[in-house]
């Protein structure tokens, strides 16, 4: 069901069954579930750690096991504080589990959500369930994601679908790109079932990749420019306003989103610079983290009422 990439010699570390114990379900999806848990001797010093485990349905297909297998021995050699860490896998009963880290706040597109300016809170009444997160801090993740995607672009591995939804946010801000594939049960419309073939996240994909099906580093930072987005407007839909259909039209017409308000110049110029049509054009992720590295969120709020 995921996407890693070609299998490699690391070898996946073992965690035997009874070091694993699982507390409670938090995240339910078609091919699994995730649970928050606790994990014997998994690090030096520590009698247990917490973690996030994923469970593969016990009954599904010997392709899926493969795929499995083969994701765990990616995973495991993927190693940076921008990438979820991922401990093991335990294949000794019948429900497949991976152990990861454990993320405390959950993925960033519900931690944006719930942290917004109370002015565009009250819209959607959702209650804000703590301080809203203030410019210099929506940069702070930017910075990360971005720091990731550069580590994941530098193994020569393409995600294909980055969004907040696949980030997870951990205690201090922490921002790490990973996910347990529940992103398609869970944020159902942000993907596009195209005729017969699996749910696309079209919002988020460049043209290359809706019309000749071609995903490279490239269009990963065509995803990262609208992951941008997302973070700047704490969690807004990309073409909102648009269906499924029509976002298919309006990236073939070269629409590019808007200029959110409150957003600074320089990032929205780092958005459409990993907007540009041709693929060479567009900006590296090495690029776009020495942009970033001396920037600070410079515009005053009350630039936006003008
Ligand atoms: C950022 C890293 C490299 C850590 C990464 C990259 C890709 C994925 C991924 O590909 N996730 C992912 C999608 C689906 C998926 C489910 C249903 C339909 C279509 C895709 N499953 N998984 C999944 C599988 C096993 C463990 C965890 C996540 C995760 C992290």
């Amino acid at each position: 069901n995921g996407k890693m990439g070609c299998c490699s010699s690391a070898c996946v570390k073992r965690i035997p069954l009874e070091k694993i114990l699982l507390r409670r379900s938090i995240g339910e999806g078609a091919f699994g579930r995730v649970f928050l848990g606790e994990c014997m001797d998994l690090e030096r010093r520590k009698l247990f750690t917490i973690v996030a485990v994923k469970t593969l349905k016990g009954n599904c297909s010997e392709h899926l096991r493969r795929d499995f297998e083969r994701e765990a021995e990616f995973l495991a050699t993927l190693e940076h504080e921008n990438i979820v860490h991922f401990y093991g896998a335990c294949t000794e009963t019948s429900d497949w589990m991976m152990v990861f880290e454990y993320m405390e706040h959950g993925d960033l597109k519900n931690y944006l959500r719930s942290h917004k300016p109370d002015t565009a809170q009250c819209t959607d009444g959702l209650l804000p369930t703590g301080e809203a997160l203030t410019k210099p801090e929506l940069l702070k993740i930017i910075v990360q994601i971005a720091k990731g995607l550069r580590f994941l672009a530098a193994q020569r591995f393409v995600h294909r679908d980055l969004a907040t939804r696949n980030c997870l946010v951990g205690n201090g801000l922490k921002v790490k790109i990973g996910d347990f594939g529940m992103a398609r049960d869970i944020y159902s419309t942000d993907y596009y079932r195209v005729e017969g073939s699996s749910m696309l996240p079209v919002r988020w994909h460049p043209p290359e990749s809706i019309f000749y099906r071609t995903f490279t580093i490239e269009s990963d930072v065509w995803s990262f420019g609208v992951t941008m987005w997302e973070v700047v407007t704490y969690g807004l839909q990309p073409w909102s306003e648009f269906s499924n259909s029509e976002v298919v039209e309006h990236i073939k017409n070269c629409h590019i989103l808007p200029r959110p308000s409150g957003c600074p110049d320089f990032i929205y110029d780092l958005m459409k610079g990993c907007w540009k049509i041709n693929p060479q054009e567009r900006y590296t992720m090495k690029s776009i983290c020495e942009l970033l590295k001396d920037a600070e969120w410079k515009q005053p709020d009350y630039l936006d009422l003008v």
